[in-house]
């Protein structure tokens, strides 16, 4: 089953372009990236989800109902953490979770107080009082205290430190395990590639590819580098498949797309020294994604 079902979404902001024609869909108990450069279009698309504007064109269904026509039934099983959390600073963090918990009907003290817990939140504080992180914190509390069937974050990490990431990862993962489907959009590729399962890659508001992110990784090139017993020449490992060739002396390195017995027939004809052969991460994959089109 579709959580989440995107068709052909658009959103004109006026001439300026905001997202063209987005499709792409997130299943039952998914944890999926939505990945792209500052101002391609990620915040666009979730608010458009969330019928915080409206669509130029196309449609979204959440739970198979129209995010348009359904949106305030289909909000109450939402968690949202948008980029930016602005509060009303004069507030007790705790005044200002039980007002958000009092749009739901349901209990949900026993949870905000296990989130605060977790997080290391000082519910007494005044907002005025707390740091970026702590503001980030209260954020990822509010989206979270009436246990959402979805939760949709929008760069949820930025203000957090590396160990509050860590907790809050852990935390996604707990909720997931629960069958809760996350969405997570950030142009980190480092913590969709810990996180998620898919990706939907998103380049100047349209959608490139979506993928699992084992697939990526597979369809994707080897590093190769060779260290020789004496100079050889470099053409010798000019097959198909090898890109970026580079020789130094005895060393020899290039990138591999291919069948790896070719290669290694190859390899096996000179004598080595040594061999490295590594995985490009991610953020080398998806390289060319970012890459502005000339
Ligand atoms: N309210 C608005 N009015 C006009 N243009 C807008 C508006 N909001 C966004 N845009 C434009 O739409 C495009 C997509 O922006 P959006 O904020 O959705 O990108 P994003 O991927 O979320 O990036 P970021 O991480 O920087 O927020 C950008 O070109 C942006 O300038």
């Amino acid at each position: 089953m579709n959580v989440i079902e995107i068709n052909k979404l658009t959103k004109n902001y006026g001439k300026a372009r905001g997202i063209t024609e987005i499709s792409f869909h997130v299943e039952k108990g998914e944890i999926f990236g939505f990945i792209g450069p500052n101002g391609a279009g990620k915040s666009t698309t979730i608010r458009t989800l969330l019928s915080l504007i409206y669509p130029t064109s196309g449609s979204a269904k959440i739970f198979g109902k129209d995010c348009v026509k359904h949106a305030p039934e289909i909000k109450k099983e939402i968690g949202y953490l948008p980029a930016e959390v602005f509060y009303y600073d004069n507030m007790k963090v705790i005044d200002l979770l039980n007002y958000s918990a009092s749009f739901y009907k349901k209990d949900c003290r026993k949870r905000i107080k296990e989130l605060a817990e977790l997080l290391d939140l000082d519910l007494h504080k005044k907002i005025d009082d707390l740091s970026l992180g702590n503001k980030k914190k209260v954020g990822i509390i509010q989206g979270l205290l009436h246990e959402p069937k979805l939760i949709i974050l929008d760069e949820p990490t930025s203000g957090l430190d590396p160990l509050m990431q860590q907790k809050f990862f852990e935390l996604l993962r707990e909720e997931n395990k629960k069958g809760v489907t996350i969405l997570f959009s950030s142009h980190i590729l480092s913590e969709v590639q810990r996180l998620c399962d898919r990706v939907a890659i998103i380049k100047e508001g349209k959608v490139v590819q979506v993928e699992k992110i084992s697939t990526l990784k597979e369809n994707t090139y080897k590093k190769f580098k060779i260290e020789t017993a004496v100079p050889v020449e470099m053409s010798f490992f000019q097959l198909e498949g090898v890109n970026d060739l580079d020789a130094a002396g005895t060393t020899v390195s290039f990138l591999y797309r291919g069948n790896l017995n070719e290669i290694m027939k190859r390899i096996a004809e000179v004598e080595i020294v040594n061999l490295w052969v590594t995985e490009p991460d991610l953020e080398e994959i998806f390289m060319h994604y970012y890459e502005k089109e000339e």
